[in-house]
């Protein structure tokens, strides 16, 4: 049974080998001579900025070797990126796009004393109107609409144990689960601790701290007789969505913006200094709690809040130090990705409202974050697997006093939110962006980096970023990269700049929204960078799709307005966002799509942006489409964010979850991968069970006959070369085994021999699992930021084992049935243009017949309309999600599909084998360390 399995695998190994050797051959024979012109120029190009980089910024290399991402302030988007190099995009000054956007009134803060008392003047008198059955509202507040509601008494307060009264209209209309947020924020008060209110996005955490604070001003209890003066901290973006909220929740309190958008009109010195004497709420950004340190520090405040508290995640930052320096016991910190990349992230928001609990930082790196890191790692011994777990779950129990989280898969029966469908698209690259993308590759940049030349002495690391950077401009578009080449230049043709043909992940857009636009449905678009933008904006003017647009260009004071213009009028089909600035924290739940257009390195980024629509509030079921260019580095980003995930999940969530991911290597990073013999990407490959398969049983079947290339000689051929090696495998099983080595060893040089055959003269030398000779440790080149992960040997040897097993079978099938299964999910080298779609727009009776039909007819959709029927059978909910699916598969635009909730709770399926007791100890261990260090 073993040598089946072996023959069978060595079989797949060989076709997988043979396949990648022609590739890499046919690739370097046709790139063409622009991609090699335009790779010239960039590496050139390049070169110059990272020699610059080690001349002009000394401090880059120190800056990007740290372990996590530095957070650094700007002004105007209070974070810079967490990687400069990989933000590159900011430097290219493209065409420009923006137009004029129509918005709704500008939301006004506290800051100026004439127009909050105006504004206090208004809200009574609607409130003493609503009283008196005068319908004619023009101030929306929770209050007001409790008298609407019929209820008549507003003072009226609900009262927790040990005293609390929260305002009984915020009380009744909370959640159950947002009044256990409320008690539980007293808990901590009362003890006088600080928390970490880490609810998963959109479920009113908002909320549940203004009611909290309204509690505290309505009771008379500590030295500050109710509620003293108090400062949150936000985001720029979601600053003024504070402001509303207050006004809608509690009217009375004061909330200035401590901001130059803000309305006070004097010094800051005299906004700080009003705000504190009248016990007032400050809104403080990111960026501004730097400039107006020293007066904030003059005082003291009650309560100091950190919205979007990850911003201090690395302690070595300037705000993360300086929000430590508040002396007040009453810090919260609130956010919906508590732990992003490691560790040591959740150490820096402890550090602030908890100091002290995780010992010190250098103890807490030690005993509890590289052991539970490094028994995170698919290739950990047994014993580095059980003391991780036994650690994580002392930390857990360490952490959950001062940390409540929620997530809405919990508090689903309170909050009744629609379904969503997540899915993560692997789109073809586009002939162009191949060419471009193979010619990079082959380019000096990637070839000194392979080869860890350090040229000049510029830093490996930075390199490294600059071309990782320049992939994902391909990927996004070619003219995003080809626009750097000739910036100088006069080559670049203004006509066609941008045009969505030229990209795949565009062509998918542009096929989406036409759909989307017929089905009623509107959508968010994030990308990360502005170059993208304004090429997705151009895009969307030319089409007259209609669209709002917020980057960090638009001014922070009309960001609020810009998000309820588009929530409050549905003729906009999009909202367009770059993720870091439209991602955080605000609700934009008048969207029912959304696509994430380019993956972030931090997982949280992405899940930020895609939690926008689905929240409270969204009445509709939600889809949230991730596209990945297939084979690319994209597909790296996304298995790195996969891995992040389960770190984070093991702490949070369940200690027991087990990673299925390794460390990659530099190489793997720096090529094109092809789809395998199944029609697999690498990732879809791994994570086969949660790929969306539209058309049953069939598509797959289908996928093997036509991804794997090869004429039935040919793979008998194989099959016999195979069977070679493995009898030589035996033979050398044999000695191995009469000399009684240990059975893993034993395996391990079988395993190397089968995949390093002694080469025979006609056949290349490739090594396709073990790759010591040809690949660069990626680890030392990046350490732990940028450290890729792939999957195991193991895991790949035993995918590519049991899909061997059923492939003999399946191969003869298929070649049957191809024929008949000519129009498939699945197609390789689509040609550029095979998505494009009936250009006429539908008049509007059209769209309403369209869309109020239960199954769409769609062209050349032959396989799959059979199994659109049988869904729509079984789940109506999701039918046009499958609509859209298939249209997309058969115009070829993407290869695969993935669950995404379903990758990433791969995991919590897996079984964990223990060495109990030594992990025990070794938790106890770091638990003693901790306590002494601190
Ligand atoms: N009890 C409630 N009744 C009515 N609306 C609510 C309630 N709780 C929350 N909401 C609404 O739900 C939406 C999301 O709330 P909020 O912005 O506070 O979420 P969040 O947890 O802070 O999200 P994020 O982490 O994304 O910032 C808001 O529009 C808010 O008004």
């Amino acid at each position: 049974m073993v040598d089946v399995m072996i023959n069978k695998y060595l079989e797949t190994q060989l076709a997988l080998a043979k396949q990648r050797q022609e590739i890499k051959n046919t690739n370097v024979d046709s790139v063409s001579e622009k991609s090699l012109k335009a790779a010239n120029k960039i590496a050139k190009k390049q070169e110059k900025i990272c020699k610059n980089l080690k001349e002009e910024d000394k401090t880059i290399d120190k800056v990007l070797t740290k372990q996590s991402c530095p957070s650094d302030l700007t002004d105007d988007e209070e974070y810079l990126p967490p990687c400069k190099v990989d933000e590159y995009d900011h430097i290219i000054e493209m065409p420009s796009t923006s137009q004029k956007q129509k918005i709704n009134n500008k939301i006004i803060d506290d800051g100026d004393k004439k127009s909050y008392n105006e504004r206090i003047e208004s809200w009574k008198n609607n409130l003493k109107a609503a009283k008196e059955g005068d319908y004619n509202i023009t101030y929306s507040s929770a209050d007001i609409q409790y008298v609407l509601d019929g209820s008549m008494d507003t003072e009226e307060n609900h009262q927790l144990q040990n005293g609390l009264c929260v305002p009984n209209y915020i009380w009744k209309q909370l959640y159950k689960y947002q009044r256990t947020g409320v008690k539980w924020l007293w808990e901590l008060h009362q003890v006088e601790s600080g928390g970490l209110l880490g609810d998963e996005m959109g479920l009113g955490k908002t909320v549940q701290v203004i009611a909290f604070l309204a509690g505290l001003s309505k009771t008379d209890s500590g030295s500050w007789g109710g509620l003293g003066p108090c400062i949150i901290l936000s985001p720029a973006t979601v600053i003024y969505q504070w402001v509303s909220h207050f006004h809608y929740w509690y009217p009375q309190i004061r909330v200035a913006v401590l901001h130059h958008s803000g309305s006070h009109a004097g010094s800051h010195h005299k906004l700080i200094r009003d705000m504190h004497s009248s016990h007032g709420i400050l809104l403080v950004t990111y960026a501004g709690i730097v400039k107006y340190i020293k007066d904030l520090l003059s005082r003291k405040w009650h309560y100091i809040i950190l919205d979007e508290g990850h911003k201090i995640r690395n302690p070595d930052t300037q705000v993360s130090k300086m929000v430590k320096r508040f002396e007040t016991p009453h810090k919260l910190l609130i956010t919906g990705s508590p732990m992003q990349n490691s560790l040591q992230e959740l150490w820096s928001l402890f550090d602030f409202m908890r100091p002290g609990l995780l010992g010190t930082h250098a103890a807490f790196m030690e005993h509890f974050a590289v052991p539970i890191t490094q028994g995170g790692y698919a290739n950990a011994s047994e014993f580095q697997e059980a003391t991780a777990l036994e650690i994580a779950k002392a930390l857990k129990n360490l952490i959950t006093p001062y940390m409540l989280r929620r997530t809405k898969t919990e508090v689903q029966d309170h909050i009744h939110l629609p379904e969503k469908n997540e899915q993560v698209l692997f789109c073809s690259l586009t002939q162009e962006q191949k060419d471009l993308y193979m010619g990079y590759l082959m380019s000096s940049t990637i070839r000194s980096i392979l080869d860890k030349e350090s040229k000049h002495g510029e830093p490996m690391r930075a390199r490294i970023l600059v071309a990782l950077s320049t992939l994902r401009k391909i990927c996004n578009h070619p003219d995003i990269y080809l626009y750097e080449a000739y910036e100088e230049t006069d080559d670049i043709n203004e006509k066609t700049f941008g045009n969505w043909k030229r990209s795949g992940k565009m062509s998918v857009v542009h096929s989406l929204l036409k759909i989307w636009l017929k089905q009623g449905h509107r959508a968010l678009i994030f990308t990360q960078s502005r170059a993208m933008l304004c090429i997705l904006e151009q895009h969307l003017q030319n089409h007259n799709f209609k669209y709002l647009r917020m980057d960090g260009s638009v001014n922070v004071g009309v960001r609020q307005n810009l998000i309820k213009t588009y929530n409050e009028n549905p003729e906009y089909l999009v909202f367009l966002a770059t993720t870091r600035v439209g991602g955080l924290g605000v609700n934009l739940t008048g969207a029912d799509r959304v696509i994430i257009y380019d993956p972030d390195w931090n997982p949280a980024t992405d899940n930020q942006a895609k939690e926008r629509a689905w929240r409270i509030g969204q009445e509709r079921n939600v889809t949230v489409y991730r596209l990945l260019s297939a084979g690319t580095i994209e597909e790296k980003i996304y298995q790195r964010q996969i891995f992040k995930n389960f770190l984070s999940n093991k702490i949070l969530i369940d200690p027991n979850q087990k990673n299925v991911l390794t460390t990659s290597n530099l190489q793997s990073l720096f090529t094109l991968e092809n789809l395998n013999c199944d029609g697999d990407t690498e990732t879809t490959a791994l994570f086969k069970h949660t790929k969306v398969n539209i058309n049953g049983n069939k598509k797959d079947k289908n996928d093997l006959s036509k991804g794997m290339s090869y004429s039935k000689k040919k793979i008998e051929a194989m099959k016999r070369r195979a069977r070679e090696i493995s009898k030589q495998i035996k033979k050398y099983a044999e000695v191995g085994s009469s000399t009684s080595k240990d059975p893993r060893q034993a395996y391990k040089e079988k395993r190397d021999l089968m995949l390093n055959p002694p080469p025979k003269e006609d056949e290349p030398e490739i090594n396709i699992v073990n790759n010591e000779i040809t690949n660069v440790p990626f680890e030392h080149a990046l350490s732990e930021l940028d450290i890729v992960y792939q999957h195991t040997k193991k895991d790949y040897e035993n995918n590519l084992i049991k899909e061997a097993l059923s492939s003999a079978t399946e191969i003869q099938e298929n070649s049957d049935e191809k024929e008949t299964v000519e129009q498939n999910v699945v197609a390789e080298n689509p040609p550029s243009d095979s998505v494009s779609i009936e250009n006429d727009l539908p008049t509007k009776k059209e769209r309403k017949k369209r869309h109020s039909s239960p199954d769409p007819k769609i062209d050349n959709l032959v396989a799959i309309k059979k199994a659109k029927i049988e869904k729509t059978k079984k789940d109506v909910k999701l039918g046009d999600d499958d609509y859209v699916l298939s249209k997309l598969f058969a115009k070829s635009a993407v290869k695969n599909a993935l669950h995404h909730d379903g990758v990433v709770g791969l995991a919590e399926k897996e079984k964990r084998h223990r060495i109990k007791e030594d992990a025990i100890k070794a938790a106890k261990k770091a638990i003693r360390a901790i306590k002494f260090s601190s």
